[in-house]
């Protein structure tokens, strides 16, 4: 079966996105993972796929497939390049949009200057809805956030990282760190993405705060791995520092692929994210 995609990247998160208004989109797990796979596949760290709504007041639905073939109710960076796909695809003439997704409606709009700024909807913060499991613990209060004490083990050493848990719709789980290109992201990401006390895995942030209003981050991907940028980490992150008195509103947020800017007023209010989308390239293939 043929397929059109086009291949987007927002601060180095790629995607193959799909039109599946105008195309048959209906793919099993193993095809998910064979259409992302940078060898045998497109490549790309998630799959989004646009729609026609099916609830009223949006104008799309978003679906988005992880690389390992998993479905998923958000992702942020892949916000900004739907918005930039349904207008340069002529599916949309608004610069703003209602978008349906997995776990609620965002509203991402096309700037002046090319980026794209999106309003994420409203942080959950209570452990039980992010999905955490906090049975047991003893969290420690920072500010207005509760850090949890994660054991973790380290070959015969067990170590405990204290996080902070937010959901942006998907589960995140953000430490700071005194150096993220130190930071042992690649042995501790799927430690903590598997940890048992998080029963739909976990986005594992790793956060270096620079200043009050900039912070670099490093994210290890629920069902993807290390991306050069997560959209929906760095507005966990930046809401995370925030509650615990490290951060203030907006903060430049600086991954390894590129520039994100994120504003929230507080508890209860929208998370807006800011940053680039970019066609790559466009192609067809035979799944
Ligand atoms: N790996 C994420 C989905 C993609 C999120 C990220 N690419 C973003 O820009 O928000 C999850 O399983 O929740």
């Amino acid at each position: 079966m043929k397929l059109t995609f086009t291949k987007m990247q927002g601060a180095g998160n790629d995607f193959v996105v799909l039109d599946a208004i105008n195309q048959q989109v209906d793919f099993s797990t193993e095809q998910w993972r064979r259409l992302a796979d940078r060898r045998f596949g497109v490549g790309a760290d998630q799959i989004l796929v646009v729609e026609r709504p099916t609830v009223p007041g949006c104008d799309f639905r978003y679906r988005i497939f992880n690389s390992d073939g998993g479905e998923v109710e958000q992702c942020g960076n892949g916000a900004r390049a739907f918005a930039r796909f349904v207008s340069d695809k002529g599916l949309s003439r608004e610069r703003s949009i209602r978008v349906q997704t997995m776990s609620g409606i965002i509203a991402p709009r096309l700037e002046d200057d090319g980026s794209v700024t999106v309003d994420m909807g409203a942080p959950v913060l209570e452990p039980a809805a992010v999905p955490f499991d906090a049975e047991g613990l003893e969290g420690h209060l920072e500010g207005r956030d509760t850090l949890w004490p994660l054991p973790l083990h380290q070959g015969v050493l067990e170590t405990t990282v204290l996080v902070s848990t937010v959901s942006m719709g998907n589960p995140h789980a953000v430490q700071v760190v005194d150096d993220v290109d130190t930071a042992p992201v690649a042995e501790m990401g799927p430690q903590i993405e598997q940890h048992l006390r998080f029963p739909k895995r976990v986005n594992a942030g790793f956060m270096q705060v620079l200043e009050r209003k900039h912070v670099k981050l490093r994210v290890y991907e629920r069902g993807a791995g290390e991306t050069l940028a997560c959209g929906t980490g760095a507005c966990a992150a930046v809401v995370a520092g925030i509650r615990r008195g490290l951060l203030d509103s907006p903060v430049r947020v600086s991954a390894r692929g590129g520039e994100l800017s994120i504003a929230w007023a507080g508890e209860g209010e929208p998370v807006y994210l800011s940053g680039p989308a970019v066609t790559v390239f466009e192609g067809e293939i035979e799944l």
